[in-house]
């Protein structure tokens, strides 16, 4: 041991006591030694606990993950209760307000037709119930349980509306006849109706479209609010009555809402033998509300002044069928025939749907009009397209003659096939 290493371990000794327990056995020497080791276990020591520490918040954290968890699966858990006590209960019986009577007694009516005068429960605010609001009736007692809040959706979705339709005249081949009597009844009433008053006379309200399927009577009708700019409004007559059961007659106060909204605007009713055919007699709920709507149709029309800015057209397949009550003065007073095209119509029909195609120099417009004998303007627009699709299969440059032959047969044999297939049930139908 050197001197310096010596007068160390004394100075050490006075520092701490000279007899203390910690030195007991330790020469003077090695006490370095016995610090370096303590500082090394000090060092585990603090490396175990910072792992330690890591642990303990990882395991908090997942702690936390777990908690979270808990309650996600409790509200799940909760949800499915109230789905399940749900489905337990009783179903409620749709109706529609009719009347209110007193607060507490309303007249509703059943969607199956009957009407009943009921209670209403006293937590429903009052003002909800206006007559043609929709409500939930109680299966036992048909009180008022709840009033079902009103959609805009049925509406929106019953019928399409075009703020501006791209169709024009030159878009139809033939049917100038056709077009001209739109233009009178339909077209100078909304852009000069006082041509009308000053000659003295009522311009038609409505103008009825009758001729067989695909033959142009929907593009007629668009190509006359093109050219007066109005708002095109169409609604397909089976799905007022199929889709919206219960809701016809409440659809057809809409529309003719949204027409005068939106006017100046024509109102185009498809399939209108749906709603408007001849019957008998009164006996399902479906011929009931069906009757409805038409009532509320006729309504409608004898309600809205001629000279005022809304025009109705609507088409039929079926004018045979037609209750006469809709084709009387005042209501669809105007019919016009929409033939299938002949043989110069077809030749024109199929250069428009090739207007935007890349023609071959040998296409005989002649030739293929007069093979498509019998076809109607939506077959002649789909050999268009097919003769087209045959093109591109074979990716060429350009359409040829001997595709729009193909297409030709391609399309007749569709047609031919579609004839045989037997008549389509409507939805509602009913095997019991
Ligand atoms: N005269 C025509 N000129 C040009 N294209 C026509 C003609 N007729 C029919 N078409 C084509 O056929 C398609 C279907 O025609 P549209 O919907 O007008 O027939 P529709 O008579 O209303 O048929 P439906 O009775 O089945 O409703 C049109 O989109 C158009 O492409």
């Amino acid at each position: 041991m050197t001197e310096s290493t010596k007068s160390k371990d004394e100075s050490m000794r006075s520092h701490l006591g000279k007899s203390g327990p910690v030195y007991d056995g330790i020469e003077p020497g090695e006490l370095g030694e016995v610090t370096e080791s303590v500082q090394d276990r000090v060092r585990q020591l603090e490396s175990r606990n910072s792992f330690l520490e890591e642990q303990c918040s990882q395991i908090e954290s997942e702690k936390r993950y777990l908690e979270n968890q808990k309650i996600k699966y409790e509200r799940e858990i909760r949800k499915l209760q109230s789905e399940l006590d749900r489905m337990k209960t009783s179903p409620l019986i749709i109706g529609t307000v009719i009347d209110v009577i007193k607060n507490d007694r309303i007249i509703v009516r059943s969607s199956n037709g009957p009407q009943f005068l009921v209670n209403v429960s006293q937590y429903i605010d009052e003002k909800k119930l206006l007559p043609g609001a929709k409500v939930a009736l109680n299966q036992h007692t048909l009180a008022i349980a709840e009033v079902i809040p009103s959609t805009e959706e049925p509406f929106v979705a019953a019928m399409e509306v075009f703020e501006s339709v791209e169709v024009d005249y030159d878009q139809i081949g033939g049917l100038e006849e056709q077009i001209q009597e739109l233009q009178e009844a339909v077209e100078l009433p909304l852009i000069d109706p006082e041509r009308f008053v000053r000659i003295g006379i009522e311009p038609p309200k409505g103008v009825l479209l009758y001729g067989l399927p695909g033959t142009g009577k929907t593009l007629l009708a668009k190509a006359v609010a093109h050219r007066t700019k109005a708002t095109f409004i169409r609604v397909v007559g089976s799905e007022l009555v199929q889709k919206y059961i219960g809701d016809g007659s409440k659809l057809v106060r809409g529309i003719f809402e949204m027409a005068r909204k939106k006017a100046p605007s024509i109102i185009f009713i498809d399939e209108l033998d749906s709603i408007a055919a001849r019957r008998l007699n009164e006996t399902t709920g479906a011929d009931r509300e069906v009757q409805r709507t038409l009532m509320q149709l006729l309504a409608e029309m004898d309600g809205f002044d001629k000279r005022k800015n809304i025009r109705i057209i609507a088409a039929t397949n079926r004018p045979d069928v037609l209750d006469p009550a809709i084709l009387r003065p005042g209501r669809f007073d105007r019919l016009v025939h929409v033939p299938m095209p002949g043989v110069e119509a077809r030749g024109k029909i199929l250069e428009i749907h090739c207007e935007k195609m890349i023609l071959a120099g040998n296409i005989d417009f002649k030739r293929l009009a007069k093979a498509t004998e019998g076809m109607s303007g939506a077959d002649l627009n789909a050999i268009a397209t097919e003769a087209g699709m045959f093109a591109v299969r074979k990716d060429k440059e350009m359409v040829e003659m001997e595709d729009f032959l193909e297409a030709v047969d391609k399309v007749s044999m569709a047609a031919d096939t579609q004839k045989m297939m037997p008549v389509t049930l409507p939805e509602t139908t009913m095997f019991v």
